[in-house]
Protein backbone atom coordinates (compact mmCIF):
# COMPACT_ATOMS: atom_id res chain seq x y z
CA UNK A 1 0.00 0.00 0.00
CA UNK A 2 1.28 3.41 -1.09
CA UNK A 3 2.26 5.56 1.63
CA UNK A 4 -0.25 8.79 2.28
CA UNK A 5 0.20 12.05 0.92
CA UNK A 6 2.03 14.26 3.50
CA UNK A 7 0.51 17.23 4.62
CA UNK A 8 0.96 20.74 2.04
CA UNK A 9 4.48 22.44 3.60
CA UNK A 10 3.03 25.48 5.66
CA UNK A 11 2.73 28.47 3.51
CA UNK A 12 3.45 32.08 4.41
CA UNK A 13 1.24 33.57 6.26
CA UNK A 14 -2.06 34.20 5.20
CA UNK A 15 -3.42 37.10 7.53
CA UNK A 16 -6.63 39.23 7.49
CA UNK A 17 -6.32 42.95 9.42
CA UNK A 18 -9.41 43.45 10.73
CA UNK A 19 -11.16 46.74 12.72
CA UNK A 20 -13.25 49.73 12.68
CA UNK A 21 -12.71 52.18 9.74
CA UNK A 22 -10.05 54.56 11.31
CA UNK A 23 -8.43 51.30 13.39
CA UNK A 24 -5.30 51.22 10.90
CA UNK A 25 -6.30 48.14 9.07
CA UNK A 26 -4.71 50.01 5.32
CA UNK A 27 -1.49 51.54 6.97
CA UNK A 28 -0.83 48.14 9.05
CA UNK A 29 -1.98 45.65 6.64
CA UNK A 30 0.57 46.77 3.91
CA UNK A 31 3.30 47.55 6.23
CA UNK A 32 2.98 43.64 7.76
CA UNK A 33 2.73 42.61 3.89
CA UNK A 34 6.04 44.62 2.98
CA UNK A 35 7.50 42.64 6.23
CA UNK A 36 6.04 39.21 5.14
CA UNK A 37 7.21 39.44 1.93
CA UNK A 38 3.71 38.85 0.64
CA UNK A 39 0.85 40.09 -1.58
CA UNK A 40 -0.98 42.38 -0.23
CA UNK A 41 -4.88 44.25 -0.79
CA UNK A 42 -7.13 46.21 0.84
CA UNK A 43 -10.89 45.30 1.15
CA UNK A 44 -11.98 48.72 0.35
CA UNK A 45 -11.00 47.79 -3.09
CA UNK A 46 -13.56 44.94 -3.49
CA UNK A 47 -16.60 47.08 -2.55
CA UNK A 48 -19.12 47.57 -5.55
CA UNK A 49 -19.87 51.03 -6.27
CA UNK A 50 -23.34 50.41 -4.66
CA UNK A 51 -21.38 50.33 -1.54
CA UNK A 52 -19.23 53.14 -1.59
CA UNK A 53 -21.90 55.60 -2.83
CA UNK A 54 -24.32 54.28 0.46
CA UNK A 55 -21.21 54.82 2.95
CA UNK A 56 -20.15 58.49 1.27
CA UNK A 57 -24.09 59.12 2.25
CA UNK A 58 -23.33 58.40 5.77
CA UNK A 59 -25.35 55.35 5.58
CA UNK A 60 -23.76 52.16 7.32
CA UNK A 61 -23.57 49.28 4.98
CA UNK A 62 -25.58 46.00 6.22
CA UNK A 63 -25.21 42.59 6.18
CA UNK A 64 -26.98 41.89 2.71
CA UNK A 65 -24.49 45.32 1.08
CA UNK A 66 -21.99 42.99 2.94
CA UNK A 67 -22.40 39.61 1.90
CA UNK A 68 -21.58 39.34 -1.86
CA UNK A 69 -18.48 41.93 -1.21
CA UNK A 70 -16.99 39.34 1.53
CA UNK A 71 -17.05 36.84 -0.88
CA UNK A 72 -15.00 38.55 -3.29
CA UNK A 73 -12.48 38.80 -0.35
CA UNK A 74 -12.55 35.43 0.36
CA UNK A 75 -12.08 34.80 -2.93
CA UNK A 76 -9.11 36.83 -2.96
CA UNK A 77 -7.83 34.94 -0.02
CA UNK A 78 -8.50 31.53 -1.11
CA UNK A 79 -5.71 32.58 -4.56
CA UNK A 80 -3.33 33.43 -2.14
CA UNK A 81 -3.52 30.31 -0.26
CA UNK A 82 -0.66 29.02 -1.63
CA UNK A 83 1.73 32.59 -2.03
CA UNK A 84 0.63 33.61 1.37
CA UNK A 85 -0.91 37.36 1.59
CA UNK A 86 -2.29 40.54 3.80
CA UNK A 87 -5.94 41.58 3.59
CA UNK A 88 -6.69 44.31 5.28
CA UNK A 89 -11.02 44.48 6.02
CA UNK A 90 -12.62 45.48 8.71
CA UNK A 91 -14.73 41.89 9.14
CA UNK A 92 -16.53 43.57 12.39
CA UNK A 93 -19.07 39.80 12.80
CA UNK A 94 -17.89 36.80 13.47
CA UNK A 95 -20.30 35.86 10.92
CA UNK A 96 -18.29 38.06 8.37
CA UNK A 97 -14.90 36.08 9.68
CA UNK A 98 -16.73 32.33 9.42
CA UNK A 99 -17.70 33.54 5.63
CA UNK A 100 -13.75 34.33 5.02
CA UNK A 101 -12.33 31.54 6.37
CA UNK A 102 -15.28 29.38 4.68
CA UNK A 103 -12.54 30.81 1.82
CA UNK A 104 -9.66 30.47 2.82
CA UNK A 105 -9.81 27.90 6.23
CA UNK A 106 -6.06 28.95 7.58
CA UNK A 107 -6.27 32.56 7.51
CA UNK A 108 -5.83 33.96 10.65
CA UNK A 109 -6.88 37.64 12.10
CA UNK A 110 -5.13 40.48 13.62
CA UNK A 111 -7.66 42.84 15.22
CA UNK A 112 -6.37 46.18 15.67
CA UNK A 113 -8.22 47.12 18.91
CA UNK A 114 -8.32 50.95 20.47
CA UNK A 115 -10.42 53.38 21.73
CA UNK A 116 -12.86 55.17 20.24
CA UNK A 117 -11.32 58.48 20.91
CA UNK A 118 -7.78 57.57 19.76
CA UNK A 119 -9.13 55.68 16.83
CA UNK A 120 -12.13 58.76 15.97
CA UNK A 121 -8.78 61.29 15.92
CA UNK A 122 -7.06 59.33 13.58
CA UNK A 123 -10.00 59.09 11.05
CA UNK A 124 -10.66 62.44 10.94
CA UNK A 125 -6.85 63.06 10.37
CA UNK A 126 -7.35 61.58 7.35
CA UNK A 127 -7.77 63.44 4.28
CA UNK A 128 -10.08 62.42 1.49
CA UNK A 129 -11.20 59.27 2.41
CA UNK A 130 -14.45 58.05 0.87
CA UNK A 131 -15.80 56.91 5.04
CA UNK A 132 -17.60 59.72 6.52
CA UNK A 133 -16.64 60.03 10.33
CA UNK A 134 -20.19 60.04 11.75
CA UNK A 135 -20.16 56.38 10.46
CA UNK A 136 -17.83 55.48 13.64
CA UNK A 137 -20.45 54.63 16.37
CA UNK A 138 -22.34 52.36 13.95
CA UNK A 139 -18.69 50.62 13.51
CA UNK A 140 -17.96 50.10 16.99
CA UNK A 141 -21.74 48.97 17.68
CA UNK A 142 -21.16 46.22 15.00
CA UNK A 143 -17.67 45.16 16.19
CA UNK A 144 -17.39 41.64 17.78
CA UNK A 145 -13.90 41.88 18.80
CA UNK A 146 -11.65 38.52 17.88
CA UNK A 147 -12.69 35.96 19.90
CA UNK A 148 -10.53 33.71 22.01
CA UNK A 149 -11.80 30.59 19.35
CA UNK A 150 -10.48 32.56 16.67
CA UNK A 151 -6.94 31.83 15.46
CA UNK A 152 -5.46 35.19 15.29
CA UNK A 153 -4.28 38.40 17.75
CA UNK A 154 -5.73 41.40 19.46
CA UNK A 155 -2.74 44.11 19.20
CA UNK A 156 -3.66 47.43 20.08
CA UNK A 157 -3.18 50.71 17.85
CA UNK A 158 -1.80 52.51 20.68
CA UNK A 159 1.92 51.98 19.55
CA UNK A 160 4.10 53.09 16.32
CA UNK A 161 2.95 50.73 12.96
CA UNK A 162 6.56 49.28 13.22
CA UNK A 163 5.96 48.08 16.67
CA UNK A 164 2.24 46.60 15.66
CA UNK A 165 3.76 44.41 12.87
CA UNK A 166 6.78 43.35 14.82
CA UNK A 167 4.17 42.87 17.87
CA UNK A 168 2.31 40.56 15.16
CA UNK A 169 5.46 39.02 14.13
CA UNK A 170 6.82 38.39 17.75
CA UNK A 171 3.56 36.49 18.58
CA UNK A 172 3.65 34.82 14.96
CA UNK A 173 7.14 33.37 15.73
CA UNK A 174 6.23 32.01 19.22
CA UNK A 175 2.47 30.14 18.02
CA UNK A 176 4.43 28.59 15.48
CA UNK A 177 7.83 27.28 17.53
CA UNK A 178 4.65 25.93 19.86
CA UNK A 179 2.85 24.01 17.31
CA UNK A 180 6.39 22.58 15.59
N1 LIG B 1 -0.24 52.96 14.65
C1 LIG B 1 -0.52 54.17 14.14
N2 LIG B 1 -0.06 55.27 14.73
C2 LIG B 1 -0.36 56.51 14.26
N3 LIG B 1 -1.15 56.74 13.18
C3 LIG B 1 -1.67 55.66 12.56
C4 LIG B 1 -1.39 54.32 12.98
N4 LIG B 1 -2.04 53.47 12.16
C5 LIG B 1 -2.69 54.23 11.26
N5 LIG B 1 -2.47 55.54 11.47
C6 LIG B 1 -3.07 56.67 10.74
O1 LIG B 1 -4.47 56.64 11.07
C7 LIG B 1 -5.25 56.93 9.93
C8 LIG B 1 -6.20 55.76 9.68
O2 LIG B 1 -5.44 54.65 9.25
P1 LIG B 1 -5.95 53.69 8.08
O3 LIG B 1 -4.84 52.74 7.80
O4 LIG B 1 -6.50 54.48 6.94
O5 LIG B 1 -7.15 52.93 8.83
P2 LIG B 1 -8.28 51.97 8.24
O6 LIG B 1 -7.72 51.35 6.99
O7 LIG B 1 -8.51 50.97 9.34
O8 LIG B 1 -9.47 52.80 8.00
C9 LIG B 1 -4.29 57.19 8.79
O9 LIG B 1 -4.11 58.60 8.67
C10 LIG B 1 -3.00 56.51 9.23
O10 LIG B 1 -1.85 57.14 8.70
O1 LIG C 1 -17.99 46.71 6.60
C1 LIG C 1 -18.02 47.91 6.52
O2 LIG C 1 -18.82 48.65 7.10
C2 LIG C 1 -16.96 48.61 5.70
O3 LIG C 1 -16.08 47.74 5.11
C3 LIG C 1 -16.22 49.46 6.63
O4 LIG C 1 -15.98 48.69 7.79
C4 LIG C 1 -14.94 49.92 6.10
O5 LIG C 1 -14.25 50.32 7.19
C5 LIG C 1 -15.14 50.94 5.03
O6 LIG C 1 -14.89 50.29 3.82
C6 LIG C 1 -14.34 52.20 5.21
O7 LIG C 1 -12.99 52.01 4.93
P1 LIG C 1 -11.87 52.20 6.06
O8 LIG C 1 -12.01 51.05 6.99
O9 LIG C 1 -10.59 52.16 5.27
O10 LIG C 1 -12.13 53.48 6.74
Amino acid sequence: MSAPPSPAAPGAPLVVVMGVSGSGKSTVGAALAQRLGVPYADADDFHPDANIAKMSAGHALDDTDRGPWLDAVGAWLADHDASGGVMSCSALKVAYRDQLRHHAPRAELVHLEGTREVIARRQASRPGHFMPASLLDSQFATLEPLGPHEPGQVISVDQSVDAIVQAYVDQHTTTESRTR
